[in-house]
């Protein structure tokens, strides 16, 4: 049975002291306590108990030494430099302890960190008056049966708790912060297959937390990692980790989740994305930089002037991995990881997530991995249950005063007559200024979101609406992909988009972390293509599809992008299984090879090769 690091701390701490006995002596790294941990962190410990863990079952190397300094030592993460008697797990090699990238720096870090729970929004939200306590536990039976498939090679078997992943006191210290309280169905999958080493492409609902996924196994495993010499030079940083996401909202929501999760690790999380000033991201980065979440223009950017080298990467993973690999961004990122210094794939570990993975990305993803797993939580590109569908065919002439309609009624059935939060999908910029103005003149207080915005302004409006100060916003899809924003009760795509799986982002938006949520999406004669695959995805959600749009959809082409979606059904959806069938699924078809297999969620027994599929 496994058990938790703090309870091998315990075990080995003693262990420690009797080998040293018999040894030339080494200072008792266990009673070490540095001098900023000497009073809160660790009075808040819980004491550790119970008997020795072996964790080598899914953790890359084996045994003690991820933890720095042998089997049984204490983590003695960032620490380093001369004389002060402790093993090295910084990546300078027992350097001076002055320079960037330097893991001494870790503990000096600490006693400067800002506390990252103390700025938590969630905790402006209940100031603010919303009614949720700060983020309410998770409603985990609404998981409860979703399908799970996993294929590739070797799959280390999946977790109930977070004691068992075994990630750390400081860690277990940082979740039981974040309130939680046990791992989503991706969480439970994905950390224990990323801890075990293993390229990871993962398709998990909207709002299931796959954030949290990605950064526990990368942080974890710079904690535990004893990287060699970290190469440095000039005025150039050499992070160990890079999580690249496509929007600069969106980065820093991950940054800000990886400083919570990294907090007091000594771990250095540091952000880079455009928009901004570069001196002040460039300063922030000579601070010292292990985990660079980024957006790959700015990272480029930096990449060019020669201030960030990828050379001792060993993590790298991609959110909103197919936008990524879309046609926008593919450039840029085949640049960074390709033809750059990043170190070959098989040689770093790579994870990348998303709610949505089509085919051809897929395909074009399989560049960057080696021999990963496969997994799939809840059917790949649907949508959850957890968010209410609704489709109105509303003219285009109408859907300003629809909207109004809407949100009156809303208004009026608010608490205390307050405005639910309500995210307002629109085409273009321009719509977006005009459909807000014309809002706030009808005395609906709105702000927007879009690309011509400076990212000030961006920033203000994110703010001004997670508070509830303008609590409508009017947004291009700019927003679509992986905000995470308390209390979005309503999203409406008052224009759809053109592709279903931009769709299933936009309206993710609400309904996260197990709470429901409602969409309602305004359909006219220019959403022809887009019939098909709403109705099937609507059906495929257990949402009442009206007899209209069954009718559209009967007659109309499939569009919604034809290359995801053709085949006509949701199912199995390696893109490798299909392949090695010669199966020619344009949709995400079925199949199964033996290595691949389908579980319920709350599966928690062994696995077996040649399990049958869920969906077939
Ligand atoms: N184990 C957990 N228990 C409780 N809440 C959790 C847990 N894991 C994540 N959350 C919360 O769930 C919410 C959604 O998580 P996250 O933003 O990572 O979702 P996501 O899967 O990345 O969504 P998207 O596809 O939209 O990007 C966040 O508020 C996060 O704090």
């Amino acid at each position: 049975m496994r058990t938790s690091w703090a309870d091998s701390v315990a075990n080995s701490a003693s262990e420690t002291s009797v080998s040293n006995n018999n040894s030339v002596p080494r200072p008792i790294r266990s009673t070490y306590v540095p001098p900023h941990l000497r009073s809160s962190a660790v009075a808040d410990a819980p004491t550790p108990s119970g008997p020795p863990t072996e964790r080598a079952s899914f953790g890359g190397n084996a045994g003690g030494s991820r933890w720095g300094g042998g089997s049984g030592s204490k983590p003695e993460y960032g620490r380093q430099g001369k004389g002060n008697g402790y093993a090295a797990v910084g990546r300078d090699g027992g350097g001076s302890g002055s320079g960037r990238n330097n893991r001494s720096a870790g503990w000096d870090r600490r006693e400067r960190e800002v506390n990252p729970f103390v700025n938590d929004d969630r905790v402006d939200d209940v100031k603010q008056g919303f009614s949720e306590q700060v983020n309410p536990a998770i409603n985990f039976d609404a998981y409860e049966d979703i399908p799970v498939e996993i294929s590739g090679e070797n799959v280390p078997p999946p977790v109930n708790t977070f004691a068992e992943i075994d990630l750390g006191e400081m860690m277990n210290q940082n979740i039981r912060r974040c309130k939680y309280l046990k791992p989503t169905p991706v969480q439970r999958y994905a950390i224990p297959i990323a801890l075990a080493g293993r390229d990871l492409m993962a398709c998990a609902q909207t709002g299931s937390g796959k954030t949290a996924a990605f950064c526990f196994p990368i942080i974890s495993g710079i904690m535990r990692e004893q990287y060699g010499q970290r190469a440095r030079g000039g005025r150039t940083v050499y992070p160990l980790g890079l999580i690249l996401s496509p929007t600069r909202e969106l980065s820093c929501q991950i940054h800000d989740e990886a400083k919570k999760f990294s907090y007091q690790t000594g771990v250095k999380v540091v952000v880079a994305y455009g928009g901004a000033p570069i001196n002040q991201q460039l300063r922030e980065l000579e601070r010292g930089v292990d985990i660079l979440v980024a957006t790959p223009g700015r990272l480029v950017d930096l990449l060019e002037r020669a201030r960030v080298s990828l050379q001792s990467i060993r993590y790298l993973a991609l959110d909103e991995a197919d936008r990524m690999l879309d046609m926008g961004f593919e450039p840029q990122i085949r640049k960074i990881v390709e033809q750059m210094d990043m170190p070959n794939r098989g040689v770093r570990q790579t994870m990348l997530f998303s709610a949505t993975f089509p085919r051809e990305i897929q395909r074009l993803a399989s560049d960057f991995l080696s021999t990963y797993i496969f997994l799939a939580v809840g059917r790949v590109g649907s949508s959850t249950d957890l968010i209410v569908q609704r489709v109105e065919f509303v003219p285009e002439s109408d859907k300003r005063s629809h909207l109004m309609d809407l949100l009156q009624a809303q208004r009026e059935n608010g608490e205390h007559g307050k405005q639910a939060l309500t995210l307002v999908f629109v085409e273009t910029k321009k719509g977006a200024d005009s459909l807000e103005h014309w809002l706030c003149i009808n005395g609906f207080p709105s702000t927007t979101i879009h690309g011509d915005r400076s990212q000030q302004e961006r920033e203000l409006a994110l703010r001004s609406f997670k508070s509830g100060k303008t609590p409508i916003l009017v947004a291009t899809d700019v927003a679509a992909r992986g905000l995470d924003i308390p209390h979005v009760a309503h999203v409406v795509n008052f224009d759809l988009p053109n592709d279903i799986d931009d769709y299933v982002h936009r309206i993710g938006r609400t309904g996260r972390a197990g709470k429901t949520g409602l969409a309602t999406a305004f359909f006219d004669e220019s959403n022809l293509s887009l019939a098909r695959p709403l109705a099937e995805l609507m059906q495929e959600s257990n949402q009442e599809v009206p007899p209209w749009l069954t009718h559209y959809a009967s007659r109309a082409p499939y569009g919604g992008n034809k290359n995801r979606r053709s085949g006509g059904r949701f199912g199995g959806c390696d893109f490798r299984r299909e392949e090695s069938f010669g199966k020619n699924l344009d949709y995400y078809g079925g199949g199964n090879n033996g290595t691949a297999f389908g579980v319920p969620a709350d599966y928690g027994g062994g696995y077996a090769p040649g399990v049958t599929s869920a969906w077939d």
